[in-house]
This record gives structure tokens, sequence and C-alpha cells, in this order.
């Protein structure tokens, strides 16, 4: 009998990975390639590029994610326990907020791209792009527009559910029309980068999908379309000629569930796909996550991978001060809402590395620490924060409130997991149930442990490699199934208790939260 398999992709800061599922769900194969090792000819470190003379300026060459497809999808063809051939459907997910600016003759070379198998990816769409630079999320070069957002919209989270933010892609846009005039008029088509990689695999523009389009500061949530107050605001003018330009470029958004059609042929050609693989609409990572947890509300999801986030479903819309609410990307009945923090992973890498550890002896030397670290805070920004606006540094107070220049190393190991793990938790909302792990260094046992004790609850994990691909493959398979039953029902997460809180250690995280917290306030100055 036909083999029935659904592939999930993630495009995430630092790489791209793969999951193959059954129809059973049962995990068949994962695959991960990292941007920066594989491909130095980019110059990127840990998958982007910091513009040395303006480091707020953030970017990544979308060469390197043409190729790393290109690589990961020749990888995956040479495996013998599964054949791209049975891939029923494909759906998936990348980094939010990051936009790919498509000029028309790359829109021609997409549609034509089954006349070019036997090119590469990067090959093929040469010169299709107005702008080879894409900026992603952790871009904060946009104050200027945040301000002008935040100063001339003042209900902007109550119309497109965040107030205005750096990355989100409504500044980068208005940032290039004003000072990129000639890239601006010669795109055709702006994708976000979920959008960019489903149009890969269709051979044409897909649409921006709703949930993921929600990380725009552009998107009318409840008219469910471009803002024209927003469309207006970025391109600073009130022609109708130019609004309904950019709406052209954006195309209009479509619900995450939607089915694209069939795969384009080049990847038939060129890897051996069905011509009738089914290309199911892609979201953001975090909203991909959602999809695969499918967690209830009352639960939080924490994902510590290059950004830590925080994400949560609820039935309302309530729009934060700090942070975003998006529209849920299975459950129609939901919000999504998600606090994101920029420094997480390299963070503790940074620190880690020099303290002169690896992930094993910072086992070692947290256990030379008391819990709470005798009254010691460090915070650590390798970048401006998003959460709250803090300017990059690292801040350091002993146990009298003094600031000081430095940590002794087993001191500073702690002091940087410990700050990270309450910093989660100051911004979360007060009634949690469990908290669910996922990312990277999730799979660390000493964090688990942490956030069990500053968050007083018990934490759960997913047993898979990445839950942002497998919500990409999980939403393949229902979309492409079309079951009369609701998402939620269909998909019941499979988690494991990890860590429980230690009631001792709980008193001290609650105790220093506050502390934690004066320290930060007085940090907060803009940037
Ligand atoms: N055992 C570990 N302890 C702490 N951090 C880890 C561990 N294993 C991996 N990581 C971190 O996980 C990060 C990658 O996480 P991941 O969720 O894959 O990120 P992304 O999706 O942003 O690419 C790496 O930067 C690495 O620092
Ligand atoms: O900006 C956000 C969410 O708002 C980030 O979470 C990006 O979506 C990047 O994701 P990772 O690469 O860290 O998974």
């Amino acid at each position: 009998m036909h083999r029935r398999l659904f592939l999930g992709l993630d495009l995430s800061t630092q790489q791209l990975k793969a999951v193959i599922l059954d129809d059973s769900l049962t995990l068949i194969h994962t695959e991960s390639l990292n941007f920066s090792k594989e491909f130095p000819r980019f110059g990127t470190i840990d998958g982007v590029i910091r513009d040395p003379s303006s480091p707020s300026r953030v970017f990544t060459p979308i060469s390197l994610w043409l190729s790393s497809l290109d690589l990961l999808l020749h990888r995956l063809s040479l495996h013998s326990h599964f054949s791209l051939n049975d891939i029923s459907a494909i759906s998936g997910t990348a980094q939010q907020h990051g936009t790919v600016y498509w000029n028309m003759k790359g829109e021609i070379k997409l549609e034509g791209l089954s006349e070019l198998s036997g090119k590469s990816l990067e090959e093929a769409l040469q010169n299709s792009f107005s702008k080879e630079e894409c900026p992603i999320w952790m871009d904060s070069s946009t104050t200027e527009f945040v301000d002008k957002f935040d100063r001339e919209i003042p209900n902007l989270n109550g119309i497109t559910g965040s107030r205005a933010y750096h990355r989100f892609s409504g500044m980068q846009i208005a940032k290039i029309f004003k000072y990129e005039r000639e890239v601006y008029d010669s795109t055709s088509r702006i994708s976000l980068i979920s959008s960019f990689l489903a149009s890969l695999f269709t051979g044409r523009i897909a649409p921006i999908d709703l949930s993921d389009g929600c990380g725009m500061n552009l998107l009318d949530m409840q008219s469910l379309d471009w803002s024209p107050l927003c469309l207006s605001l970025a391109l600073d003018s009130q022609d109708d000629q130019l609004i309904s330009d950019l709406r052209s470029k954006l195309g209009s958004p479509v619900p995450t569930s939607t089915n694209l059609g069939v795969i384009s042929s080049y990847f038939v050609s060129r890897y051996n796909f069905s011509p009738n693989c089914q290309i199911i609409s892609f979201t953001g990572d975090n909203l991909s996550s959602m999809a695969d947890l499918n967690i209830s509300c009352g639960d939080v999801i924490l994902s510590l991978g290059t950004s830590d986030t925080a994400i949560y479903c609820s039935s309302s819309f309530s729009p934060l001060e700090r942070g975003h609410v998006f529209i849920h990307p299975t459950n129609t009945h939901q919000f999504v809402y998600l606090i994101c923090y920029k420094n997480g992973s390299l963070t503790r890498e940074r620190i880690r590395q020099k303290c002169n550890l690896s992930w094993d002896t910072v086992s070692d030397a947290l256990k030379t620490t008391p819990v709470g670290n005798n009254g010691n805070i460090g915070m650590y920004f390798d970048m401006d924060e998003i959460e709250p606006r803090v300017k990059a540094g690292d801040y350091k107070w002993n146990e009298k409130g003094e600031r000081v220049e430095s940590f002794s190393s087993s001191c500073e190991i702690r002091s940087v997991l410990e700050s990270q793990c309450l910093h989660l938790r100051s911004n979360c909302p007060r009634e949690i149930n469990r908290v669910i792990l996922t990312g990277g260094a999730s799979h660390n046992t000493d964090i688990r442990q942490m956030i069990g004790d500053v968050f007083g609850r018990d934490v759960y994990t997913a047993p898979v490699a990445d839950s942002a691909a497998q919500g990409g493959a999980k939403r393949a398979r229902y979309v492409h199934n079309m079951p009369d039953v609701p998402y939620s029902a269909y998909f019941t997460p499979n988690l494991t208790l990890i860590a429980r809180p230690i009631q001792e250690n709980v008193e001290i995280y609650a105790n220093l939260l506050s502390i934690y917290k004066e320290r930060e306030a007085s940090l907060l100055h803009s940037y």
C-alpha cells in the first residue's frame, strides 16, 4: 500500500530543520542543517550578519536560505528508510517578522522554476530579489518608525495585537520605503520568511498567513485584512495609489489552514517528490510550536531557542502593553499570546564559554553556589533587549544591591541562568498550570529544574526534536486529510514530566523575583 508521509520544515535563526511523520504520527526522520557551519561563504555568525557600521541592523542573505533548502532536500533524498516520493503534504514554519523582497523578474523566474530543475535554487533564482539582505527579527534599527507608530496610533495593539516593535515587518517596510526607495520601488511582492519558503514549494508567491501576519504591525485582527491606517503610516502618505500598491505587494492574507495546491514540478524533477504532494500554508515558528503542542489555556510553552519565548493561549482578545497577541493557527476560538526575549541561547552560550565550561561542567559549577546565588544578580544582554527595552550590556549587583564589575565564574554561570528564568517568569501570566519546555536549551537538566523552581510548577516536554517543524508536519497531515473533527481533538499533546518544583527553592525564587524586578526597572531606557 502507498505510504503516506508528512514533512514539516522550520527555517529558524540558526538552522533549517525537517521532521517527517507518518499517517499515525510516528516520527520517521529528523534532520537539521546549521547555516553558519555549512555555509561559511556567506559570512554569517549564528545564522545572521550584524552590520559592523550599524550593529542594530541585523540580516541574513537570501542566498543562504536558498542554498540551505537545496542541501537539506538533497540530504533527505539520500535516505533509504523513506522516499520523498511518499510525502503527501508539506507545511512548515520560519522565524517570525523577517521579510523577503521579490522583484518582478523573481516572480517570473519562480513561476518558470520547473524548467530550471538542473540548477540549484540559488542559481535558478539569481537576481530575483530587490534586496539580498533580509532584515530579521533581531534587527532593532527602526526606532524612528516604532516611535512614530506608537505616537500616531495609540490603539495600535488593539488593532494589530501589538504595540510597535522594532523587528515587526511594518517597521522594516517603512524604513525601506523612506531610506531605500529604489529597493522599495523595484519590489513587486513582499513575503514573510514563512511565506517565502512556501512560495519556493508552490512555484508562485504564497500568501502571508493570518497568524504570522500578526507579527507585522500592519494586520487588522478584526477585519482580517491590512489596516489602511497602518499602511498609510508606513508610507507616511494618504495617497490611495501608494497605499494600494503596498497592499498588492503584500497580497491578501489567508487562514493558516489554507491548502496552497500542489508542489512545483521543479521539486518533482529535482528531488523526486510526487506531483500530487500538497503544500499547506506555512506560518511563524512559535505559532507552529503552539500547533504541535496543542496546549490548553492555563499552560505556558517556554521555547528556549535562539530567542526565549513564552507562549500561551486564551479565548479572549486582550492586548498587552508588553508582548503580542496573534490569531491562533489552528483554533479559531482562541488567541495566541507571546512574549519574546532576544537574549536567549546565544547569551547563555557566551557566558558558558567565558566561564570556560561545557554544559556538563556547568552542572558541577552550579553545585558550588546556593540557589538564589547569595543575592547576587546579573543581567546579560548581548543585544538590545526587546522585553523590556534595555540597552545591550552586562549589569551586575551584589547582595547589597551595589553595582559591581565582575563575578566569580561559578557566580556568573548561576547568575545568567537564574536571571533568564526570573526574566521569563516576571512577564508571564500569574495563573499557570503547567510549563511545557521546547527549543534547544530544553534538553538541559539544570535549566529544566530551575524553570520548575522559578515558576513553582511541574515542567513537561514533548518527545520531539523540534516542535515548530513537527507542528508543520502535523498541520500538513491535518489539512491534507481534511478531517471533520476539530484540530484540538485530533492532536492530543504527548507530554513527559521532566521536573517537579522543589518547595524550598520555590520560596527562595519567589522572594528574589521582586528584587529582580526592581533591578530590571533601574535599567529601563529606550534605544
Ligand atoms: N544542553 C544544552 N544546554 C543549553 N543550551 C543548549 C543545549 N543544547 C542546545 N542548546 C542551545 O540551543 C540553541 C538552539 O536551539 P534551537 O531551539 O534549535 O534554536 P533555533 O530554533 O532558534 O535555531 C543553541 O544556540 C544552543 O545554545
Ligand atoms: O521574534 C520572535 C518571536 O516574536 C522570535 O522568536 C523569532 O521567531 C525567532 O525564533 P527562533 O529562531 O529563536 O526560534
